[in-house]
C-alpha cells in the first residue's frame, strides 16, 4: 500500500506522519530528503550555489535556509530552478527508501509538493491535511516566527485549497485539537491498512 500524504504550508503533515509512523507505517519525507541532498559537502549543493551564488551559504558552508526561502517564495523562476536541483534526487531517495521497506507496510510518502508536481496518480491513496489559510498563517507567524509577509508568499507558492482536496482520497481536517487530529489520523490509517 503506496499512499501520498500531503497539505499545505504548516497544515500538520509531520504531525500526521508522525502519528501514522506510532501506528506501524513506514514514513518518508520529502522535505526531510529535500534537506539531506543539499547538505554540506553534496553534489546538490555544488549546484545549488553555481545556480545562486555563494550568498546562499552560511559562514559555516551550509545552506542558508532563511535567504534561499527569502529568493525563491519571491520569484517564481528561481523557485524553478532550485526545485529542479532538489526535486530529481529526492525523488531518487525516495525510491530507494520505499524499496528497502518492509513487504506488506503501510509506505507513506509525505510530499509537500503532491498536487503541483502532479504525482498523484502514482499512489494507492492520496491523504489531504487540510486548514483553511487563516489557519496557516497563523501557526507560521505564531508558532514559527515568520512575518505575515513570509507565511503570504509561501502559501501563494503553492496549490490551492481546492487543487489539493481534487486529488485526496481520504480529507484530514486540522482545525481542531490535536487530540482531535489524532482520533481521525487512526481512523485513515486503520481504512488504509484494511485495504492494502
Ligand atoms: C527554500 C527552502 C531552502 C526553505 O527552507 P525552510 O527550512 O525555510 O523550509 P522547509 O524546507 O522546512 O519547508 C517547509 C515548507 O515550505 C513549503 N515549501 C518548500 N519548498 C517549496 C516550494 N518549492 N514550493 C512551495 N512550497 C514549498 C512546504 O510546505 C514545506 O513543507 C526549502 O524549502 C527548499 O529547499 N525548497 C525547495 C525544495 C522543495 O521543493 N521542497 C518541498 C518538498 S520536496
Ligand atoms: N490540531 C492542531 N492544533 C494545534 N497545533 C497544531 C495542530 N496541528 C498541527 N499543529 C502545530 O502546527 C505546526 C505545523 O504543524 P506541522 O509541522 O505538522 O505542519 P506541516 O504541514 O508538516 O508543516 P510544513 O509544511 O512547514 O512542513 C506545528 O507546530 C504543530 O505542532
Amino acid at each position: 500500500m503506496r499512499v501520498g500524504l500531503t497539505g499545505g504550508v504548516a497544515s500538520g503533515k509531520s504531525t500526521v506522519s508522525a502519528i501514522l509512523a506510532e501506528l506501524g507505517a513506514v514514513v518518508i519525507d520529502a522535505d526531510q530528503l529535500a534537506r539531506e541532498v543539499v547538505a554540506a559537502g553534496t553534489s546538490g549543493l555544488a549546484e545549488v550555489v553555481a545556480a545562486f551564488g555563494d550568498d546562499v551559504l552560511t559562514a559555516e558552508g551550509e545552506l542558508d535556509r532563511p535567504a534561499m526561502g527569502a529568493i525563491v517564495f519571491a520569484d517564481p523562476e528561481k523557485r524553478r530552478v532550485l526545485e529542479s536541483v532538489i526535486h530529481p534526487r529526492v525523488r531518487a531517495r525516495a525510491a530507494e527508501m520505499e524499496a528497502a521497506a518492509p513487504a506488506g507496510a503501510v509506505v507513506v510518502h509525505d510530499i509537500p509538493l503532491l498536487a503541483e508536481t502532479g504525482q498523484a496518480d502514482g499512489f494507492d491513496a492520496v491523504v489531504v491535511v487540510d486548514v483553511p489559510a487563516e489557519v496557516q498563517a497563523e501557526r507560521m507567524t505564531v508558532l514559527r516566527g515568520m512575518t505575515p509577509e513570509e507565511a503570504r508568499a509561501r502559501i501563494g507558492a503553492q496549490a490551492s485549497r481546492e487543487q489539493r482536496r481534487a486529488i485526496a482520497t481520504y480529507v484530514i481536517e486540522n482545525t481542531g485539537s490535536l487530540a482531535d487530529l489524532r482520533t481521525e489520523v487512526e481512523r485513515v490509517y486503520d481504512e488504509l491498512a484494511a485495504r492494502g
